[in-house]
């Protein structure tokens, strides 16, 4: 199978796809985008959040200071994202070459939530999509079976989205479902229905009240039920604060080595350790779909 990649900004919409002569491979990152802000390796963050392995928690704040960069000047459009657009052009202005690659293969469109099809606001309950980004997510899902894929609840996202005929990705891909009223894109008439985690929930579920009450001291901190995973909010705690949050945290989970901590934007994530992620969820619904995946998310992951 050809890999593809397609990441989305407000203005542009970059393609890039690996195994062909068309575009460069998608391994690299974008470089920072002035007046945004700078990228950070998430998967350097990452590896200093091993809390079962013990992490000082010094190194654990520094990650989270890092995940959360201070903006930068818009005046100088750096010659490294000039490069950077060169070779991963807008998927809009290579519509006609990417169809021809498709080769007639099922195109699915992937789609992240917040940051991509929402703004990032400091309040996740208000993470609001407009009408006009709905309408053209409904237009896109005409044409081509449409998956949300976000570390969100399920019943959340679809909360926000409220299309009835996309599928939808929850809790970083642990909950996936297909439309209730089936799919003409699915083989088979069953609704689909995957949640390869099932047995953690009566401990996310008990890890969620207790995260909900140590919180409770941290002025701005949020702690979001995610059902299979929990969130905990530090966007709005001051950065005084954040050692002792996640020296909280990392407390609780001391008692759940089945549980593991990951960091998102101005977020710490509590997830089960299975292995199963959004790349297993595109792959479970590209077997039950298609064969091309578009994925689009945000650009620039760092905000
Ligand atoms: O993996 P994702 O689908 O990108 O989910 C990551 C988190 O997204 C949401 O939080 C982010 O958006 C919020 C609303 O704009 C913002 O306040 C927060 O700082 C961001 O991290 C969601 O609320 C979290 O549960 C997800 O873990």
């Amino acid at each position: 199978m050809t890999n593809q990649n397609v990441m989305v900004s407000d203005m542009a919409i970059t393609v890039a796809v690996s195994n062909s002569s068309l575009f460069p491979p998608a391994s690299q990152k974008p470089p920072a985008v002035p007046g945004s802000y700078i990228t950070i390796s998430n998967k350097k963050l990452l590896q200093n959040l091993d809390i079962n392995g013990g992490a000082r928690i010094n190194a654990w704040v520094d990650s989270m200071r890092a995940s959360s960069p201070t903006h930068i000047k818009s005046s100088a459009l750096s010659d490294d994202l000039n490069s950077w657009i060169v070779h991963h052009p807008s998927a809009l202005d290579m519509f006609e070459q990417i169809t021809n690659a498709s080769k007639g293969k099922q195109i699915v469109m992937f789609l992240d939530y917040d940051g991509t099809l929402s703004p990032i606001v400091d309040d996740p309950d208000r993470a609001f999509m407009s009408k006009a980004m709905r309408a053209t997510v409904r237009e896109l899902a005409r044409y081509f079976p449409t998956a949300i894929v976000s570390g969100r609840c399920r019943d959340k996202v679809y909360s926000f989205v409220r299309l009835a005929e996309l599928y939808y990705a929850g809790s970083h891909g642990m909950d996936i479902k297909g439309p209730s009223k089936g799919s003409k894109y699915k083989k088979g008439a069953q609704s689909l229905l995957c949640q390869p985690a099932c047995e953690f929930l009566p401990m996310v579920d008990e890890v969620y009240k207790t995260l909900l009450e140590v919180a409770k001291s941290t002025p701005g901190a949020k702690v979001e039920n995610n059902k299979f995973c929990v969130s905990v909010h530090f966007r709005c705690v001051d950065e005084k604060k954040w050692t002792e949050l996640a020296q909280q945290v990392k407390t609780v989970l001391k008692e759940y080595p089945k549980l593991r901590l990951t960091l998102g934007r101005k977020v710490l994530e509590i997830r089960p350790t299975i292995k199963w992620d959004k790349g297993k969820a595109l792959e479970f619904l590209l077997e039950s779909l298609g064969e091309i995946p578009f994925y689009f998310s945000c650009w620039n992951c760092s905000i």
